[in-house]
């Protein structure tokens, strides 16, 4: 696009800034509570609600709370959850099989939302890092991530999913060749319909902490990095290569994480593929924003807004957010 117009005083840019109404008309995104997904924190228990300390507002939840929870965010107007369970220490393994025992957490908690909430898309998260005893997505063998192996797994783990009722599938792993793993399990086993959302540009990043600590893996990784499977923060032509290989396997929408620093990736993928495009603005990304507006140094609600609207702006379709309720419940749409 080549902006045209006339030389000063015909055109001044700040007639169309004058007024509230006119703004509103001539604004080019808008962002509405539709387009966001919920992540949320499932823990054992009964009627138990624990806080996440790193992550001022988010909670975890036991199974019944965590239903209740959703229905009162599908009544906000919020089309998706995307659950991450906190798996007891005694249920993580060398195996990880617990990622794909129908009665774990996450299947648990799908299946009470489902009961609660019909309507409300459920997103499952496949990785091995909450059921593994390294803290890791996948198998370590002599102190590397291996690949094939652990695509196995994760097939097992995305049919106990689907089995349970999840409607769309995340996998936030980084192995190769899993979607079409998937894929092919999936359209098996008669799950035509249920959805891959690929985490198809995933990086190791240390915007992560919180979470690690949120699902409790960060003692098991014991400091380590994800590096050999997540991708380097420094590449972007990467970025391209991973969701025309995530899509050429069978990804119905491609992610990008984390969010914010991560916004030109959004808009090359969107621009090059046109494909339903996300972004996780991650635990470090709500972490910090919300650090700063506890101390007063940032006004809270507006920098939520503001990072949420950079993502459709960005050319993003939706948005995973910690903020999801806050915004349904103080703005709905902007
Ligand atoms: N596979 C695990 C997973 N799924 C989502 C997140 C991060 C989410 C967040 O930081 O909010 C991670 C962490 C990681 O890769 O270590």
């Amino acid at each position: 696009m080549q902006p045209v117009h006339a030389p000063f005083p015909a055109t001044r840019l700040r007639r169309t800034r004058v007024s509230s109404g006119i703004r509103d008309l001539v604004q080019e995104n808008k962002l509405d509570t539709r387009d966001l997904i919920w992540p949320v924190f499932v823990c054992e228990g009964e009627n138990h609600e624990e806080p996440v300390p790193s992550m001022p507002g988010v909670m975890r939840r036991s199974v019944d709370k965590l239903a209740e929870a959703v229905s009162e965010a599908y009544d906000l107007g919020i089309p998706a959850v995307d659950i991450f369970p906190y798996t007891p220490s005694d249920k993580r393994s060398a195996d990880a099989s617990e990622a794909w025992n129908p009665e774990n957490l996450s299947n648990r908690a799908t299946r009470a939302i489902k009961a609660a909430c019909p309507e409300m898309l459920v997103m499952t998260d496949v990785a091995l890092d909450p059921y593994s005893d390294t803290g890791h997505d996948g198998y370590v063998k002599d102190g590397y991530v291996v690949n094939d192996e652990t695509v196995e797994a994760l097939v097992k783990q995305t049919l106990s999913q689907a089995e349970a009722g999840a409607d769309i599938i995340g996998p936030s792993d980084m192995m190769d060749n899993r979607i079409g793993a998937m894929r092919a399990a999936l359209e098996k086993n008669g799950f035509q319909n249920v959805m891959i959302l690929s985490y198809a540009a995933k990086y190791a990043s240390a915007f992560y902490g919180p979470f690690r600590d949120a699902v409790g893996a960060a003692a098991s990784l014991k400091g380590g990095d994800k590096k050999t499977y997540q991708m380097n923060p420094a590449n972007t032509d990467e970025a391209l290569r991973l969701v025309a290989r995530d899509l050429s396997e069978g990804a119905d929408m491609v992610m990008i994480k984390p969010g914010m620093p991560y916004l030109d990736i959004c808009r090359r993928v969107k621009d090059q593929f046109g494909v339903p495009t996300f972004a996780y603005q991650v635990s470090g990304e709500y972490a910090m924003l919300q650090a700063a507006a506890q101390n007063g140094w940032l006004d809270g609600d507006k920098v939520m807004v503001e990072s949420l609207m950079a993502f459709k702006r960005a050319g993003c379709d939706g948005v995973l957010t910690y903020y999801a309720p806050e915004f349904a419940r103080k703005f709905g749409s902007a």
